[in-house]
């Protein structure tokens, strides 16, 4: 996927901001085409974004859905002098609209009354250890009810399935929304979560 993203980005097809883009909007069209009654009631979601590129279509889709009328309430987990440069846009182009609050993974947010959607872009392909420390925020959104839609894969998961990484602490998911092809974790994934596939033109 890296390869790919970087050879059509190398060939002066499209940039990594406007990839990033597409992905934030396909994950709004999985996620109005697996619910379609939330398509035409907006609610309060809630949007966790991490420290890299994951975090970057975090930002989007909270964009996107603020403009569809939803109520969002954004959680960082990353610095922005750390973050990638397509990420950091996006992080300043939210934080043109709304807060953005801080995340402690060891001090799950408020998650009562449960939101109406939940939103994982903590981490995708570029988990590299596993993430003890956000075991507790993974409980709590578990046991909130809300669903939990994954972008591209759900975060904690390590994307090449290594078996040494089956048992690291990941987030739940109801449904995961992953970019261009399915990547080996998500075969494992997919049975007890919805999985899409979105095209972002690659
Ligand atoms: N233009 C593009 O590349 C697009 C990427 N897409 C999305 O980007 C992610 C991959 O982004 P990347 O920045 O490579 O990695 P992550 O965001 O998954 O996280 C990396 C980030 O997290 C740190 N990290 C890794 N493991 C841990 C850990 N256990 N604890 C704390 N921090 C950790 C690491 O140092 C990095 O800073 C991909 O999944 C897509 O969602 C777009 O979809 C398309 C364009
Ligand atoms: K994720």
């Amino acid at each position: 996927m890296r390869a790919t993203e970087a050879a059509a980005i190398a060939a002066g097809r499209v940039t990594g901001l406007a990839l990033m883009e597409r992905a934030g909007a396909a994950t709004i069209t999985a996620i109005f085409e697996t619910w379609p009654a939330r398509a035409a009631a907006p609610g309060h979601a809630l949007v966790l974004c991490g420290p890299g590129n994951n975090g970057g279509d975090g930002f989007v889709v909270a964009r996107l859905l603020a403009a569809r009328g939803w109520q969002v309430t954004v959680r960082f987990f990353g610095r922005v002098e750390t973050q990638p440069p397509d990420a950091r846009v996006n992080h300043d182009r939210w934080a043109e609209l709304g807060p953005v609050l801080p995340l402690d993974p060891a001090a799950p947010p408020p998650l009562s009354p449960a939101p109406d959607l939940v939103i994982d872009a903590l981490f995708g392909i570029g988990l590299s250890r596993p993430l003890e420390i956000f075991a507790p925020l993974f409980a709590a959104l578990g046991a909130c009810g809300a669903p939990v839609v994954a972008v591209d894969l759900p975060s904690g998961r390590e994307a090449d399935a290594r078996p040494e990484a089956a048992a690291w602490p990941a987030c739940p998911a109801d449904l995961i929304v992953t970019f261009h092809r399915a990547k080996p974790a998500h075969a494992a994934l997919a049975p007890g979560a919805m999985l899409r596939v979105m095209d972002i033109g690659l």
